[in-house]
């Protein structure tokens, strides 16, 4: 009899899965779950617009299952999640007060755009808090402009993390000189300037994911961008209305499966209606610097946003420089791009990375631990990673610290090396991808 690839240990509340590798190439033709960040933005913009939002697509992970909730208990309506199409009937500009406390769970995406909608809703009392990751995550960045704005948000530790309690205010515009590309800092500012008579702007320091300002405009926002200046204004007092949006398969769910068949000998894989936004396609980039076999065939557009089928054949492949701009177009992708370039020849680098350090776990030296463990040569650098490839990795156990990326990553890493993995808390990849185990499985047969 075979083994199974993957084993899965359940040991409530966490899961281990106990992966043996078999040295098959990948085959075959997939889709990846709705655009995360998409998927938060459809509901939010939905939830405040006049009338009726349909969405098609929507991710079910928990991530959006946390925005969902949040938004039902300020008087949106929304039906069954796991229906083809999701609708949300907006509020209509004016949330209602919650009762209880709001929980964005593991969400960053969550709980700072949020805050710019909680911030300018006049006269009403807002409690919002998340998990353990979430509250050690700097609100700051979010609260410092917001406050310039008039808003009025309370906080532990001189108001910077999460329980924070608002109390939401007429705001007044600025402009904004975000001292980095973040797009939910943007997101945050331009929801905030919502409901603000004049313009709010805000300029970063390199273009960050634009979702923001596609949806706004498609529910009927004023948007104005300036790509010289990377700058981006709202005009004021707007008034949405609901809209049709179908979410394209998420392309950092996908970069798991281009990672997967670009490292294993054999491999050749199709990845339909995979969203390929230029401020998303960072890892496609990097991929093809390091000489992998990706082509996009049957590129579309789909309500407003660029759509493609990934086609990705095994190649060798060699190390690169990641660094600059094209960091936050492949922020997400960093840990997954440390497991291609453990297969690469070479010493690869990833520099101006240090955001990686706040996300849902220090994202740098849980990667550099974890894939030491399995004999993996990376070193940590104060703002990035320097991997050498090339050579043998063995199974070992591993553990996610509770974030879904380095669950998923270290899943695939582990197709690489000789003899089994073990990876505790893996139940993490539910947070932007819970059929990943069952995509495994068939891929891998
Ligand atoms: O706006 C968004 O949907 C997101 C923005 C990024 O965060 P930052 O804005 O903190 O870079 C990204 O890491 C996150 O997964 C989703
Ligand atoms: C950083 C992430 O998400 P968030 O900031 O929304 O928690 C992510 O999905 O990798």
């Amino acid at each position: 009899m075979t083994e199974s690839l993957l084993e899965i240990i359940e040991q409530p509340p966490h899961q281990v899965w106990r992966l043996r590798p078999r040295g098959d190439g990948l085959q075959g033709r997939i889709q990846v779950p709705g655009d995360k960040s998409i998927s938060h933005r459809a509901l939010m913009l939905g939830a405040i617009a006049q009338g009726t939002t349909r969405i098609q697509g929507l991710l079910l992970g928990e991530d959006p299952r946390s925005t969902a909730r949040c938004f039902q208990m300020m008087g949106a309506k929304l039906s069954d999640l796991e229906g083809e199409w999701v609708t949300v009937e907006g509020v209509g500009g004016q949330l209602r007060e919650p009762a209880a406390v709001l929980d964005a769970g593991n969400s960053g995406t969550t709980l700072r755009l949020m805050l710019g909608l909680l911030a300018s809703q006049p006269e009403r009392f807002f409690c919002v808090t998340g998990d353990e990751s979430l509250r050690s995550r700097p609100m700051s960045r979010v609260i410092l402009p917001l406050t310039r704005m008039g808003a009025a948000i309370w906080g532990r530790q001189g108001h910077t993390l999460a329980p924070l309690a608002v109390q939401g205010q007429s705001l007044r515009p600025i402009h904004y000189h975000s001292p980095i590309a973040s797009a939910q800092v943007k997101s945050c500012i331009l929801l905030a300037g919502l409901g603000i008579d004049g313009q709010t702007t805000v300029t970063e320091p390199s273009l960050s994911r634009d979702h923001s300002e596609r949806m706004l405009r498609a529910f009927g926002a004023e948007i104005t961008t300036d790509t010289e200046t990377h700058s981006v204004t709202v005009s004021g007092p707007a008034r949405l209305q609901g809209q049709t949006v179908v979410v394209p398969g998420d392309i950092s769910s996908a970069a798991f499966w281009l990672v997967a068949a670009a490292t294993v000998p054999g491999s050749d894989l199709l990845i339909e209606n995979v969203g390929v936004n230029p401020t998303r396609t960072g890892v496609l980039e990097a991929l093809q610097h390091m000489d992998a076999d990706i082509t996009l065939v049957n590129e579309r557009q789909v309500t407003g946003e660029p759509v493609a089928d990934l086609r990705v054949r095994y190649r060798p492949l060699k190390a690169c420089k990641l660094a600059g701009d094209l960091i936050p177009r492949l922020i997400d992708e960093v840990p997954i791009l440390a497991v291609a370039a453990l297969a690469a020849r070479g010493t690869t680098v990833i520099r101006d990375a240090a955001e990686l350090r706040v996300k849902e776990s220090d994202r740098l030296a849980v990667m550099a631990t974890q894939l030491g463990k399995m004999g993996g040569q990376v070193t940590e650098l104060p703002d990035g990673l320097e991997i050498t490839g090339g050579v043998p990795l063995k199974g070992a156990e591993v553990d996610s610290h509770t974030d879904h990326r380095i669950a998923m990553a270290l899943a695939i890493v582990a197709l690489q090396a000789q003899g089994a993995t073990q990876i505790s808390r893996a139940e993490a990849a539910a947070v932007s991808y819970p059929t990943f185990s069952q995509t495994l499985a068939q891929v891998c047969r």
